[in-house]
């Protein structure tokens, strides 16, 4: 479409847009929404990468603040068309308290919801989870699932709670009154497991296998089936559905979608050989020596360590009993 001042309208809001996903989103926006007029990036943290996006057509709002205090929120809100809520703490390691994660994830949702009805902006695309429904803590598999699948959602762990609280209060959100009179539409996407530039998880993986000389053990058998997604197609989808929501207001509206593509179904460690293989990393299969009774006596000691060294220092190690059950149950879509 050709660049012109009448066609550049709309104001867009990225909550956490300088996060993993958060980053691809706000240049998948720049790239693919040519009715961008203002861009606001709103994050706890904010990269100075941010500055080389304010030479083009789009004015890019860079905006420091926590979703967690609503009057912030509720700024960097007024006058959006459409936000876009990625903002949110992934923590399955122990880094913050329950209390955090929820303060964050359930309370920022809400701020994000409440700031949409008062200043009258009427779309909300909220990034929600797979860990919404599952692995459940019974360890049931969910195998080449999708939305209208049936499987019991129940959860112990902070994360996932919080995601699922959060998720529904966006979904039941949808078809309040804003201001102005019109509707609130809203929608939610489920990513599974995401890669891509800028994964942290994937930079753990290869560093602990430099410090184990070049080497990762195995500790999931192969058969366990873990769907991942790429974040360059999440930040499309997240745009597409944006775009999309206020044609197909009542089709969309208050409905969640998975976010999956045509990455390989592998065990999550073999997935991720599929980009550390070529870094010069090898995984070793010792299964047959680390029987997962001592994988889990391992994951615990973590536990256990992490609590101790608390007062002391953040000892956050990739296996502890929560990921050491996820990893090791199927979850496909
Ligand atoms: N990474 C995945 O595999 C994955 C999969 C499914 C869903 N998700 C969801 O996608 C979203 C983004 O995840 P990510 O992997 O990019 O994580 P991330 O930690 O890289 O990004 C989250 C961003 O939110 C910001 N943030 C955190 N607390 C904030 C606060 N109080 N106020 C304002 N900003 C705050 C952080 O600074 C960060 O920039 C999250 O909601 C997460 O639940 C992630
Ligand atoms: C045996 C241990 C070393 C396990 C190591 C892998 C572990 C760190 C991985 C396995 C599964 C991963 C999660 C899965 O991809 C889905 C999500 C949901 C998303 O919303 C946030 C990230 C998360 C929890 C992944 C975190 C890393 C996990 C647990």
């Amino acid at each position: 479409m050709a660049d012109s001042a009448e066609t550049r309208k709309l104001v867009y809001l990225v909550t956490g847009g300088c996060g993993f996903l958060g980053e691809h989103v706000v240049r998948m926006l720049l790239q693919r929404e040519p009715r961008l007029y203002e861009l606001r990036v709103f994050d706890l943290h904010l990269g100075p990468w941010l500055e080389e996006l304010k030479t083009g057509p789009v004015q890019v709002t860079a905006i420091q603040g926590d979703v967690t205090q609503a009057h912030e929120v509720a700024a960097a809100v007024a006058g959006a068309h459409v936000v876009i809520h990625t903002a949110g703490l992934v923590d399955v390691f122990g880094r913050a308290s329950p209390e955090t994660i929820y303060e964050v994830n359930v309370q920022g949702t809400k701020n994000v919801i409440e700031a949409c009805v008062q200043t009258g902006t009427r779309f909300l695309v909220y990034t929600s989870s797979m860990e919404v429904v599952g692995p459940n803590i019974k360890g049931h598999p969910f195998y080449r699932g999708n939305e209208d699948t049936p499987y019991e959602a129940i959860h112990r762990h902070p994360y996932p709670c919080s995601k699922a609280q959060a998720e529904r209060l966006v979904l039941e959100a949808n078809g309040r009154k804003v201001h102005g009179g019109l509707s609130l539409v809203t929608c939610a996407l489920r990513p599974t497991g995401i890669y891509g530039e800028g994964h942290q998880i994937m930079r753990d993986f290869y560093h602990q296998g430099l410090r184990l000389g070049g080497r990762l053990f195995r500790a999931i058998p192969a058969s366990v089936e873990h769907s991942r997604v790429y974040v360059g197609n999440v930040a499309w989808m997240h745009v597409l559905v944006a775009q999309e929501l206020e044609q197909r207001a009542a089709l969309m509206g208050g409905q969640v979608y998975f976010c999956y593509d045509e990455s390989p179904y592998k065990s999550y460690e073999d997935f991720n050989m599929e980009f550390l293989g070529p870094c010069g990393l090898r995984l070793v299969d010792t299964r047959l020596l680390v029987p997962y009774w001592l994988l889990m006596l391992l994951a615990t000691l973590n536990a256990l360590l992490q609590w101790l060294l608390r007062p002391l220092l953040l000892y956050a190690p990739l296996l502890n009993p929560y990921t050491l059950a996820v990893a090791n149950t199927t979850f496909t879509v």
